[in-house]
This record gives structure tokens, C-alpha cells and sequence, in this order.
């Protein structure tokens, strides 16, 4: 297969782990005779520094041109430290998920047997998760209206969502339950926001439609106790952009690092691909930083485009590492190993294996189920 895909390294940690996900991309070009083509472009502080827009507009045409986006991450803690700052990093990354239509944000939440023993949670408690979150990602919060009055005493950020908005998401969301294990939850604050009640609305009519899906109902407060204290009763999560932000980032702490999860941004024309984690500017340039992350959203991105079994090499070699202790400081204090050896270790033990395919059971990704 030709693929386009659109490179966005972005602000700190963001260019070290992508360039693994990239040594990863071309190891399976080479084992199955594809051809992937690099276009790289500037995004978030960078740009800023460069142009003075986090989001120049022929970084975004190239995102638009692309079959493919990979992106790394954003932000620097020169503009986040600086109320005053007219620009900031995190404007362009909302921008091009707006503009790109990325509705839907697909962060998968699977534990990997070998590293049960560094969750701080019980491994009776984490032993065999696996669910999804599903979390809207152009509406809410992030996008209403800002206001600051002159005094700068008073701010509010507006939430709104529209039924447009809720139901494209909570179909993918409902079709993604029904090829998992037939359940979702939707996580929402309907005891007192108006947009919420709205979602509750709209998720159960369409829950009609899908009569073998079991749907219940979270508040997004007892949601994340209930993440950490019982997550194998989730499957897939449906919710807002605000709190699927929140949900998934201590969702990460189940599998023992942030460091380890990945996430596909689908729309209607274009899908982007992500670590779930932010530019960690701690750890810039010390090749400290967990690759995996970055390495599982390329196989995402390939199983978007039904690579199945090049996704499932990508898998199998982050397996790997992981079981021969491959892994970076996050993982094991201890560890000598950094970013770029990981990255080494994974993307030179890819190898076609495609007799031992299952892509219902061993993904952590989209797998079968969820390609749009
Ligand atoms: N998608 C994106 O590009 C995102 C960008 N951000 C931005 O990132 C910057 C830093 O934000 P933070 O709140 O510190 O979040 P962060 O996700 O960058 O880091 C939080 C903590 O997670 C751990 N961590 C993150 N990535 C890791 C990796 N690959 N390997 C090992 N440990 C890792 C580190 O302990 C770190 O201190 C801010 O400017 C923020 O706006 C935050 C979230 C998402
Ligand atoms: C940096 C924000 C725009 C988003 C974020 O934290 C995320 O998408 O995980
Ligand atoms: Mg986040």
C-alpha cells in the first residue's frame, strides 16, 4: 500500500517519540513491501517560534493533503507560564482537530500482562483490562466561547453541544460496543449540566437502535473512582471532550504509564494519530521518554487503514520489549535503556508473522471493531 503521511513532531518530548514511531513505520515497509511517504511540519510552540502561528497554514494543508496524520505533541512551558501570552501551543492542535473534522477520539485502556506489577493498582483489580474510551473531540468546553472581563476577574469558558454533535460520535461509539462486549457507558454530569442532560438524551434514543448494546449511565465524579477501583466493568466509554481528556489520563495509571497509551482522532476525511500524553518538557532531549505510546498510535493508524498484520507486528515487538524488560525509567527505575534504544529494539524485531493474527482478542488498538 502507498501511504501520505503527514509527520508533526511538535514541542518537547513530541519529535523523540515520534521518530520511533517512524523507525517502527519503516521496518514495516520493509517487511511487507509497502511504501510510506514523510511530509514533516511545524506545529505548536515551534511554530510559534517560527512564524508566530502554532498552526501555519501550509502545516495545515499538508495535515488535509495526507492520508495520515502522526503527530508527536505540543506545548512549552514558556507560553503556559505566560498568562499574558496571545498565542499558545495548544491553539494549534484544537485548531487542526477542528479543521480536520476529528470528531471522535479513540483511547484504548489495556493493561499488558508482563507489566501487572507496575500499576500502583492490585493486580486483582487491573488483572485482564481492557475497555475504550470513546471522547468527542471538537465540541464542549474546549471550543466554547472565552470571555475575560477587562478587570480580568471574571473568565468563562462556554460548553455547548449540539445533537449533531453527540450522535455521530455515540454511533461509532454504539458500533464499536456491539463487535467488543456489548456494553456502553456513557460518562456525563446530567445531575447539573444542561449538556449533559442533552447527551443523556440524544445516547439513549440512539441506544434503541442497537438493542444488544447494554447502555448505562455514569456521573463523571464516581466515573473516575470507579476507573481505578473496578475498570474491568467498562468496555466502551462514551463522553465529552473535557471529561475523556480527564477519564484517560488517570485510565493510564491502570497500565503503569502514560508513557504506553495511544490514540486514533477520526472524522468524516481525515484521522490523525497520537500518544494520549502531553510534550513532557522534563524530559526533552534526555531520551527518557516512553516511545510506546507513539509506536502503538502508528499501529493504530495502520490498522485504520486495515494493515492488520503489520499493526500486529508493531504489537507483538512492543511485547517483546516489554517482556525482555526493553523499557524506559517510567517503567523501571532502574532502566538504562532510553527512548532511541527502545525504539531500536522494537522497530528491528518486526517481523511478519501472520499465522498467529487474532484481531478480536490481542489488540489494544482499534482493531476489527472499530474501523470507520
Ligand atoms: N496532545 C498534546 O500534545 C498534549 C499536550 N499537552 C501539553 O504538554 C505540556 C506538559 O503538560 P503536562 O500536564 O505536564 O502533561 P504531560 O502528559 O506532558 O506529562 C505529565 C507527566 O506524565 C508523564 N509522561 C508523559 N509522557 C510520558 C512519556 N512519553 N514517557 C514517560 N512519562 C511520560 C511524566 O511523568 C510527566 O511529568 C503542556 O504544555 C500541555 O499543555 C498536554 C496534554 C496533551
Ligand atoms: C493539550 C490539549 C489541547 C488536549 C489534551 O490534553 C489532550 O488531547 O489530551
Ligand atoms: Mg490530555
Amino acid at each position: 500500500m502507498n501511504l501520505n503521511i503527514a509527520l508533526l513532531p511538535g514541542d518537547g518530548i513530541g519529535p523523540e517519540v515520534l521518530n520511533q514511531a517512524v523507525k517502527c513505520l519503516q521496518a514495516v515497509e520493509e517487511t511487507f513491501n509497502h511504501t510510506f511517504v514523510y511530509k514533516e511540519a511545524p506545529v505548536g510552540a515551534i511554530a510559534i517560534d517560527k512564524t508566530g502561528n502554532p498552526l501555519p497554514d501550509k502545516t495545515l494543508q499538508l495535515c488535509k493533503d495526507a492520508d495520515a496524520v502522526l503527530f508527536g505533541s505540543i506545548g512549552d512551558p514558556k507560553y503556559d507560564n505566560d498568562p499574558k501570552a496571545k498565542v499558545r501551543p495548544e491553539q494549534g492542535l484544537l485548531k487542526l482537530r477542528k479543521e480536520l473534522g476529528l470528531y471522535t477520539n479513540v483511547r484504548p485502556v489495556k493493561v499488558f500482562p508482563t507489566l501487572i506489577g507496575k500499576s500502583p493498582l492490585k493486580e486483582e483489580i487491573i488483572s485482564g483490562t481492557d475497555f475504550t474510551i470513546y471522547r468527542e473531540l471538537t465540541g464542549g468546553i474546549y471550543f466554547g466561547e472565552k470571555k475575560l472581563n477587562e478587570e480580568g476577574t471574571i473568565a468563562s469558558d462556554l460548553c455547548e453541544y449540539s445533537e449533531k454533535e453527540i450522535s455521530r460520535i455515540a454511533h461509532l461509539a454504539f458500533k464499536a460496543a456491539k463487535n467488543r462486549r456489548n456494553k456502553l457507558t456513557l460518562v456525563d454530569k446530567a445531575n447539573v449540566l444542561e449538556s449533559s442532560r442533552l447527551w443523556r438524551k440524544v445516547v439513549t434514543k440512539i441506544g434503541e437502535s442497537y438493542p444488544e448494546v447494554e447502555l448505562d449511565f455514569l456521573f463523571v465524579d464516581n466515573a473516575a473512582m470507579q476507573v481505578i477501583l473496578n475498570p474491568n466493568q467498562f468496555d466502551v466509554v462514551l463522553t465529552e471532550n473535557l471529561f475523556g481528556d480527564i477519564i484517560s489520563d488517570e485510565a493510564s495509571v491502570i497500565g503503569g504509564s502514560i508513557g504506553l497509551l495511544a490514540s486514533a482522532s477520526i472524522g468524516d476525511e481525515n484521522a490523525l494519530f497520537e500518544p494520549i500524553h502531553g510534550s513532557y518538557p522534563q524530559a526533552k532531549g534526555k531520551d527518557i521518554a516512553n516511545p510506546v505510546a507513539s509506536i502503538l498510535s502508528a499501529a493504530m493508524l495502520l490498522e485504520h487503514f486495515q494493515l492488520f498484520e503489520e499493526a500486529m507486528a508493531i504489537r507483538e515487538a512492543v511485547d517483546k520489549a516489554l517482556q525482555k524488560g526493553i523499557v524506559t525509567p517510567d517503567l523501571d527505575e532502574k532502566s538504562n535503556f532510553g527512548t532511541n534504544h527502545v525504539g531500536d529494539f522494537i522497530a528491528d524485531n518486526i517481523v511478519d508473522n501472520d499465522d498467529d493474527l487474532n484481531i478480536n482478542d490481542e489488540n489494544i488498538g482499534l482493531g476489527k471493531s472499530t474501523i470507520i
